[in-house]
């Protein structure tokens, strides 16, 4: 019996695999590759890889990447499955540890967001608040932490990466980018990562202000990985991606699998431009009123002095220099995020290969 089909029980591949099993409590199942790499399938959507013993780790190091985190974000997932399939096909040997996870399955089936809660607002430690006590998003955001955390212990001499893979509601002015979380002590990510990101033709990051409680916060809080949300294009339904526009961050991906050495990076993917978030709306409440329109594009910017948002207390207008919306959604729960206002960062924080 192959790999494929001892661990996907004779139903194809790692997707097809999952959705046909969104919402099942699998045991584990464990099996070895012709090369001697295990593979553990840890639960649904959820795959631990292990090179032999004696394989060389030449970038010396561990990487964790997720994608479907929200089940309509379905281009990265497809990368995803494909490199999996690869790899399971013994078109390439692995160079290091790798976990690989489809964050929400259930909310994959039915292509949304997410089916309760939005999963991506219940890490470090958020699942624990007792309004989303008995939720499944709830129990797989611990699933998932608790995967994680077991990975990184297991891994302690390596250095560890985190990329968890999106693509966003609006078309965006910058078409692939990154979201460093913050993490007291620390400004910008080392010249290894912003290489990488480069080569996944991912040109511009932002940094975050303050710690929150998505995925790529908590592996970055609290297991020490280098860790960043990728936005990689835009939202669309399984099947109608168009994969050419993915071709950056596969083969990025496949390279650092390998554990081969990173490329020379050359034009026109070689200039990283940085931005940071100057304020994070919320909605307040009832009284809430956003005025930015629906459908505007990530990185539109406002001049100075637009109200982006009021409500019966207070209002925020845009400072002396102008500021670009990200992720601009109204229709979240009170205290959850609207958007993200943000500014270029001082022009040293940019990173040129
Ligand atoms: O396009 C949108 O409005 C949302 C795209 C998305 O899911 N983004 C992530 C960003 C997570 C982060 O802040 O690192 C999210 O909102 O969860
Ligand atoms: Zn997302």
């Amino acid at each position: 019996m192959n790999a494929s089909n001892h661990l996907f029980d004779f139903h194809g591949d790692w997707l097809t695999h999952t959705l046909t099993h969104a919402s099942a409590d699998l045991s584990e199942t464990k099996t070895e590759l012709p090369d001697g790499t295990r593979v553990s399938r840890k639960g649904t959507g959820m795959l631990w890889f292990a090179p032999p013993a004696g394989r060389a780790n030449l970038n010396q190091e561990a990487l964790i990447v997720s994608a479907g985190i929200h089940g309509n974000e379905t281009a990265p997932i497809e990368v995803l499955n494909g490199l999996v399939s690869e790899l399971l096909a013994g078109e390439w040997s692995l160079g290091c540890p790798l976990l690989l996870i489809l964050g929400n399955p259930p909310a994959m089936v039915a292509g949304e967001r997410f089916l309760d809660v939005n999963l991506n607002r219940l890490f470090n430690g958020a699942h624990r608040e007792s309004q989303y006590e008995g939720l499944p998003e709830a129990r797989r955001a611990r699933f998932l932490e608790e995967m994680c955390r077991q990975f990184a212990m297991a891994h302690q001499e390596l250095a560890l990466s985190h990329y968890d893979l999106h693509t966003a509601i609006r078309p965006s002015k910058r078409e692939r980018f990154a979201l460093y979380p913050h993490v007291e002590g620390r400004s910008v990510p080392p010249a290894d990562q912003c290489a990488f990101l480069l080569e996944a033709e991912v040109e511009t990051l932002l940094l975050q202000h303050k710690e929150s409680t998505v995925f790529s916060a908590f592996s970055a809080s609290l297991l020490g990985a280098e860790s960043f949300t990728v936005e990689l294009g835009k939202v669309e339904p399984l099947g109608h991606n168009d994969l050419r526009r993915f071709r950056g961050i596969e083969q990025a991906l496949r390279r650092r699998f390998r554990g081969l050495p990173a490329p020379e990076a050359g034009p026109p993917f070689d200039h990283l431009t940085v931005f940071e978030v100057v304020h994070e709306i919320l909605n307040t409440g009832p009284s809430f009123r956003f005025h930015v329109p629906d459908d505007v594009a990530n990185f539109t910017e406002h001049p100075s002095g637009t109200m982006i948002w009021e409500d019966d207390q207070t209002c925020y207008r845009v400072g002396t220099a102008p500021e670009a919306i990200v992720f601009p959604n109204p229709a979240v729960p009170v205290g959850q995020r609207v958007g993200l206002l943000v500014r270029p960062a001082p022009p040293a924080y940019n990173w040129k290969s």
